[in-house]
């Protein structure tokens, strides 16, 4: 047998979507079809049995916050990894995975609050941005299907602007109002505003807007079709296995 005859190609990964009849569930499953390297061994959604998916090795999880946590905990209890997308993780949740893994060392769950690569770079670019300007606003917009607001992103974007100002020792946020309609200056994440819009047409999309004296700086990131946030789909699947325990975000990965 010559070597190139010798080289038996890899099993592909088998790989489960949860939320498969999802808008995200959908392309995710038709990623995963077409990825050489991958198998598309089961396709759930609301009201079917989880059973099916005890043969994949990895699991994709595109549901709702409601149920989310029930998925992970019986993932991690079966051993199979698991890349999350569904948006709703306090930091209470990430504790509670964080315990559940502990008892399963060879299992890796990566949540990232947003897939698309542009969007991991608007995050990380508003943080680095966050300390050299007195005030900042968020402003995230999705389209009017959307359970949850604020967005995991625009939370997410809150929570690390927030920490970032705290370490370079900024104070509150410079704001007036004093008479206001309520909801008005949009929601407090962790001292920072975010306001939600929800339209038809939009995908996902965020703004962040810095402010210092004379100066404003606005850091833009669109997603204008669901593909976007596949290439860090996939790129998590291949990658959880050889991260045992919790990885939060994509930043990990991508480096
Ligand atoms: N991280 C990211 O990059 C990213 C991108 C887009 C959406 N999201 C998030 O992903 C989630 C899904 O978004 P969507 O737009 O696809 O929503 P969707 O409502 O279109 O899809 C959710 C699907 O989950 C199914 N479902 C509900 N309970 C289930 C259960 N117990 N088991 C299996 N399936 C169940 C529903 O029937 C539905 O088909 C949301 O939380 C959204 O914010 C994250
Ligand atoms: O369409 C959604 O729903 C999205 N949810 C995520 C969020 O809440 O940040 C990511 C963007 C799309």
């Amino acid at each position: 047998m010559t070597d190139e005859q010798d080289k038996t190609p890899a099993e592909p990964l088998r790989v489960g979507v949860l939320g498969a009849r999802g808008r995200m569930g959908i392309e995710v499953c038709k990623a995963v079809d077409a990825a050489d390297d991958l198998e598309l061994a089961a396709s759930i959604d609301q009201g079917d049995s989880r059973s099916a998916v005890s043969a994949a090795e990895v699991v994709v999880d595109f549901t709702t916050p409601d149920v989310v946590m029930d998925n992970l905990r019986w993932c991690i209890d079966q051993g199979i990894s698991a890349v999350v997308g569904t948006t709703g993780f306090t930091e209470q949740r990430l504790e509670q995975v964080r315990g559940w893994l502990a008892d399963k060392p060879g299992v890796g769950v990566v949540i990232a609050p947003n897939f698309g690569i542009g969007a991991v770079l608007m995050m990380q670019f508003a943080a680095r941005a966050a300390r050299h300007f007195e005030s900042v606003e968020i402003i995230e917009q999705h389209h009017p299907r959307k359970l949850d607001a604020p967005s995991g992103t625009a939370t997410h974007t809150a929570r690390q602007i927030a920490r970032a100002r705290a370490e370079a020792g900024l104070g509150p946020v410079p704001d007036a109002t004093k008479d206001e309609v309520s909801g008005a200056r949009g929601a407090d994440i962790d001292g920072v505003r975010v306001h939600a819009v929800r339209a038809t047409g939009l995908v996902a999309h965020q703004e962040v807007l810095f402010g210092t004296t004379g100066e404003t700086l606005t850091i833009r990131h669109d997603s204008y079709d669901r593909a976007s946030f596949m290439p860090g789909v996939l790129l998590a699947v291949r990658a959880v296995r050889n991260r045992p325990g919790l990885t939060v975000g994509l930043d990990a990965l991508l480096d």
